[in-house]
């Protein structure tokens, strides 16, 4: 088998003339995490849709462990577990009960089931926890509980939707710790959906960037990042400048290119940030335009994401989904 998911040229329209995918194409090997990154409404949950058997695409192939989801959606269901941005597990039930119930809904009889019930309930931190309601647990435990139910069977692919929205810092590092150990100890193939740009870059090995419905960059992490030259520099005005006396200003600067003006926050790339922070802070002071601050960042996803899809994530998101960014060299703050 040459890849655990396979997907080539998906399209999918949506009444409405709501084009959610055009042409997106994606692989992940056994024992990989692919992340699949994007804003809200790039594509992302209609391509798990697909690879999951929910929906069928308009065009395009697909196969998960070797089964091809349009001919064999039945072999394609055993093989896969699927945690979905909603809770499968039902609040009035316990935890373990929950994870009794789906072993029987994949055929598993009664000791085998309830060894696994345990095994899992340990794995994931919820032992004390099992016998009580979920209803009752904290958002982290729901969470590692819903992933834990899609285990159940031993799926040989996983599919994360979004796993950590709405969890605290601390159940966000436990729920990463966890997923890592699948595809390292447990070799699963794992397609994780978000639109954290952090979690991509700290879980997966390799990235798909998606917008719009289609992956506009797909690298490692790093490589990705790497593909930019240079430093990202950031400044910050207290109120919007025009922009006119802004990019002529920077036009002239040598070093310094892909000026992106948003609002009160100027995104651009300069081969030495450090040395580039001074020149362009004097040449705004000339131009009339005085920035408050500049900083000088290593590239980021986010600086990845502008590169490709032409836009900021947050800003494409609506969210601050980016996270803070990671000076490298804090540069001419005042
Ligand atoms: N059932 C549907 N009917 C009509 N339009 C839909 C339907 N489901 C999704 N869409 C639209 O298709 C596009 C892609 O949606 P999708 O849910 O795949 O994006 P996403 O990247 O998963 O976003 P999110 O992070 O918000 O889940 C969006 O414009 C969305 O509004």
């Amino acid at each position: 088998m040459a890849h655990a998911i396979e997907a080539a040229g998906l399209t999918k329209k949506y009444p409405g003339d709501v084009r959610a995918l055009d042409g997106l194409s994606i692989t992940v090997g056994q024992g990989e995490i692919l992340g699949l990154l994007g804003p809200n409404g790039a594509g992302k949950s209609t391509t798990v849709k697909i690879l999951t058997t929910l929906i069928r695409p308009d065009a395009g192939t697909a196969a998960v462990a070797g089964h091809d989801v349009l001919r064999r959606p039945d072999r394609v269901r055993r093989v896969i577990g699927v945690v979905s941005q909603k809770s499968g597990a039902d609040p009035e039930a316990s935890g373990r009960d929950n994870l009794v119930l789906q072993g029987r809904l994949y055929g598993m009889g009664g000791a085998q089931v309830r060894r696994r019930a345990a095994e899992l309930l340990a794995r994931f931190g919820l032992e004390d926890a099992a016998a009580r309601k979920v209803k009752t647990y904290s958002g982290g435990m729901q969470r590692r509980l819903d992933v834990a139910l899609g285990l159940v069977h031993r799926p040989e692919v996983l599919f994360l939707d979004e796993p950590t929205t709405g969890l605290d810092p601390e159940a966000r590092a436990s729920m990463w710790a966890e997923i890592a150990r699948l595809a390292g100890d447990d070799a699963l193939a794992i397609l994780l959906t978000t639109h954290y740009l952090d979690e991509a870059d700290r879980l997966a090995r390799r990235v798909a960037i998606v917008d719009r419905g289609r992956v506009v960059a797909e690298g490692t992490p790093d490589g990705l990042k790497g593909e930019l030259r240079g430093d990202a520099v950031h400044v910050q005005w207290q109120e919007a400048p025009p922009e006119a006396p802004v990019r002529e200003a920077l036009d002239r600067l040598p070093g310094v290119r892909e000026v992106v003006l948003d609002g009160t926050r100027l995104s651009t790339r300069a081969d030495d940030g450090a040395a580039a922070v001074p020149a362009v802070l004097a040449a705004l002071d000339q131009a009339g335009v005085p920035a408050a601050a500049a900083t000088v960042a290593r590239p980021s996803l986010d600086d990845v994401y502008l590169r490709y899809a032409g836009r900021r994530f947050a800003q494409a998101d609506g969210a601050d989904a980016a996270g803070p960014a990671e000076p490298a060299t804090a540069g001419g703050a005042r």
